[in-house]
């Protein structure tokens, strides 16, 4: 839309006084918004003056900026209707919309019409700065209408291009991935860099040597194996609690961390620095991923070894006759663009061409650029499957990092701080529960297609195909967590129990699996660095997401596999702009009802039922174990404490005061109490019917009488 496009060129307009700025006096982070927001001393160590008065300057400049942006949306609709006025347009006749040199915009039109509208339109090139040249360029000194000295800073921009793909209604663009696809065709005819770093719409660079600090990954000794450089996701805008674990401690600083440790981690979508080739379908030229623990059991059963191409293959003469042999896949699967395919040998052996220069955005180039955005590129190609980024699931991200990793590819993991990239999260319980429903059904329509990672080849690392086995079919555990969040409490009331006489087995199972949970807990807390609120967060969410979101998914992704109905992607909505100075977690507590809150609900009240009952038991006489019912009712608080942000989430702003949920919950406990002692019911036994048990062992007879509750378990 025309809006993104003028609001990328008043930015480039900005940056022409911003960048040379941060240069001069070393500024961080180099987000004008975070920087002009740090309540820090920002003048320490700087020659005082000249920076003060440059700081001015910029926060006018950059104030002015945002009111243009802000603006924009009404100019744009002016302009376009004193353009359409001045033509003397009839009634029903398009109403185009006008760029601000006085041609149509080929995109969406404000007013929509044939060929201009949203998900109907051209695609779209244009050149905002072109190439930098090679070498230095000082700026201006000061002068009367620009007081910024800026003779001793080297003002030179990065290239910057707006790129909109084609898009015809009825046609499959396979969303995110399929709009990298298409970036990435789009700046090999362009710019052809060995290195592509991917970052969402939702984030921004926060720390100007994070490129470096990815490169030194993939150019250090040994690394050309490298395939991707992967940065932990952080945020802001997180409420400072952070109720539903947003921050995913645990997973970025535990997990990927961990996984650097065999293959590399896996590919989450953004904050990755990709090699160029890799997305080309190109093997590695060497297979080490072995790493210490199993030297040479990765591709220990590879029939065929990657021979490097010899540069003969890639030089110009070479390609220009059409040898295209040294590619991994036939010429054909990478579609029709020639000026395309010429430029993977010079993104795979840069060298003989770093020559860069050769690259101009001519109006041939251009036009090529567009060609390859085209709706229609794709089709009979490899794109989406061999090469680029994989169509077919939600998660595009993790299977596309799953299919590099097969061939052999490592990965690296890169935190560093400043953080790298930061973006935002959705703080709200609706939002994050459709975030988390779409990522455990993205997992699962890959564990249910060809790149399942049990049958991956012998190059993926035995341990990191366990890790990716993990996060395909995660989302099963809601099956079991639905069970022991439920049945003990149900016993409660019922007077059935599964497990009668726990065995010694079972207690020593049960002590293997609590020291296991221990052992992660204290690797989690003390090697990663997580602490231990955050960690307790994590397992909270964690059993909100199962119980609500991994279980919906389960039965989604069983509708797609038996009934080949597709599944829609929803774009993650993040807390509105606006009235942020208010209260910027207000959107924390808006309550949007969804069915996914219907299982979370339910198991808390079998909970606080469950218990009420079982106290009210004991109050009545019935049973007289009264430390044994303890020690379940105790389960049951357990379960209760992990839903504890689920409750306060759907209480909406009463949530905001702790105590609310709390009460909530006193009295639907002491309700059912009295209910139960005061409603005439029959004591005593029952015990017609067996539960299934996922409990280690299944109670064959029940004893009718015993009104033994012993541990059910833990979870
Ligand atoms: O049709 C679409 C939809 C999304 N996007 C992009 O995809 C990103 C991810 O979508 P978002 O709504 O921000 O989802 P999140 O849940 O925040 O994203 C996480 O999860 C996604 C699915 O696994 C990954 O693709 C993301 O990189 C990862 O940050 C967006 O920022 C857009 O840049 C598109 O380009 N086209
Ligand atoms: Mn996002």
């Amino acid at each position: 839309m025309l809006l993104t496009y003028e609001a990328m060129v008043e930015a480039a307009k900005f940056a022409t006084v911003w960048v040379p700025f941060c240069r001069k006096h070393g500024i961080e982070p180099r987000g004008p918004e975070s920087y002009f927001e740090l309540k820090s001393h920002p003048y320490m160590g700087r020659s005082q003056e000249d920076f003060v008065n440059d700081r001015r300057r910029v926060r006018k400049e950059y104030d002015e900026f945002k009111a243009r942006i802000n603006g924009l949306e009404h100019d744009i609709k002016q302009r376009s209707d004193a353009y359409n006025a001045a033509r003397g347009l009839k009634d029903g006749e398009p109403r185009a919309t006008w760029m601000a040199d006085g041609s149509q915009w080929e995109g969406t039109w404000v007013e929509p019409s044939e060929n201009h509208r949203k998900g109907d339109h051209a695609g779209i090139v244009l050149v905002l700065v072109n190439h930098p040249s090679h070498s230095r360029q000082l700026g201006p000194p000061a002068s009367a209408d620009n007081p910024l000295d800026f003779s001793m800073v080297d003002v030179r921009l990065p290239m910057l291009v707006y790129v909109s793909r084609e898009k015809r209604p009825g046609f499959n663009h396979e969303k995110k991935a399929g709009a990298m696809n298409a970036l990435t065709r789009c700046s090999a005819v362009l710019t052809n860099s060995p290195f592509i770093l991917n970052l969402d719409c939702d984030h921004y660079i926060n720390n100007s040597q994070a490129l470096r600090a990815g490169i030194c990954f993939m150019l250090g000794r040994d690394s050309d194996t490298v395939a991707f450089v992967q940065f932990p996701q952080r945020f802001e805008g997180v409420d400072p609690t952070d109720l539903y674990a947003n921050h995913n401690r645990i997973f970025f600083d535990g997990t990927l961390r961990a996984l650097d440790g065999m293959q590399g981690p896996i590919y989450v979508g953004t904050g990755c620095l990709f090699r160029r080739v890799t997305l080309y379908g190109f093997d590695p030229p060497r297979i080490n991923v072995g790493g210490p623990c199993f030297p040479s059991l990765g591709g220990m059963f590879a029939k065929t070894k990657y021979e490097k191409p010899g540069l003969e293959m890639t030089t110009k003469a070479a390609v220009a006759k059409g040898k295209h042999g040294f590619l991994p896949l036939p010429k054909k699967a990478y579609g029709k663009s020639d000026a395309f395919v010429d430029s993977i040998p010079r993104a795979s052996h840069p060298s003989p061409f770093a020559d860069a220069a050769a690259v101009a955005a001519d109006e041939a180039t251009i036009s090529e650029a567009v060609a390859v955005t085209t709706a229609a590129y794709e089709k009979k190609t490899g794109w989406g499957s061999d090469i680029g980024w994989v169509y077919g699931t939600v998660t595009e991200d993790v299977v596309t990092g799953y299919r590099m990793h097969i061939k052999g590819w490592r990965s690296r993991y890169c935190s560093i701080y400043p953080h790298a990239f930061i973006g935002t999260a959705p703080i709200n319980l609706t939002e994050r529960l459709y975030q988390v429903l779409r990522w455990s059904t993205g997992s699962l329509e890959i564990f249910f297609s060809r790149n399942n990672p049990l049958f991956g080849s012998t190059f993926l690392h035995p341990l990191q195909r366990v890790a990716y086995i993990n996060i395909t079919t995660y989302p099963f555990t809601a099956l079991f967590l639905i069970f022991y969040t439920t049945v003990p409490a149900l016993s409660f009331v019922t007077g059935h129990f599964i497990v009668q006489r726990p065995t010694t087995m079972f207690y020593v199972y049960l002590a293997i699996v609590l020291g296991t949970l221990l052992i992660l807990a204290v690797l989690e807390v003390k090697w990663a660095g997580v602490t231990v609120f955050e960690w307790f967060r994590n397992g909270q969410f964690w059993m909100t997401a199962s119980c609500s979101a991994y279980l919906a998914a389960v039965c989604q992704v069983v509708v797609k596999v038996v009934f080949r109905r597709d599944i829609s992607f929803k774009l993650t909505s993040k807390q509105p702009a606006g009235d942020e100075k208010k209260d910027p977690y207000a959107d924390l507590y808006v309550v949007r009802w969804t069915w996914l809150m219907v299982t979370p609900i339910i198991i808390i009240l079998v909970n606080i039922i469950g218990s009420a009952v079982a106290f009210a038991k004991v109050l009545d006489g019935e049973w007289t174990h009264w430390l044994k019912v303890a020690g379940g009712v105790f389960f049951n608080f357990w379960v209760l404490f992990h839903l504890y942000p689920f409750a306060k989430g759907i209480l909406g702003k009463h949530g905001k005061t702790p105590v609310v949920v709390l009460v909530w919950w006193a009295f639907t406990f002491v309700i059912t109490a009295v209910l139960y002692i005061n409603i005439p019911h029959i004591h005593g036994p029952g015990g017609k019917h067996g539960h299934g048990g996922a409990m280690g062992r299944h109670a064959h007879h029940h004893a009718g009488n015993t009104h033994v509750t012993e541990l059910y378990g833990w979870p």
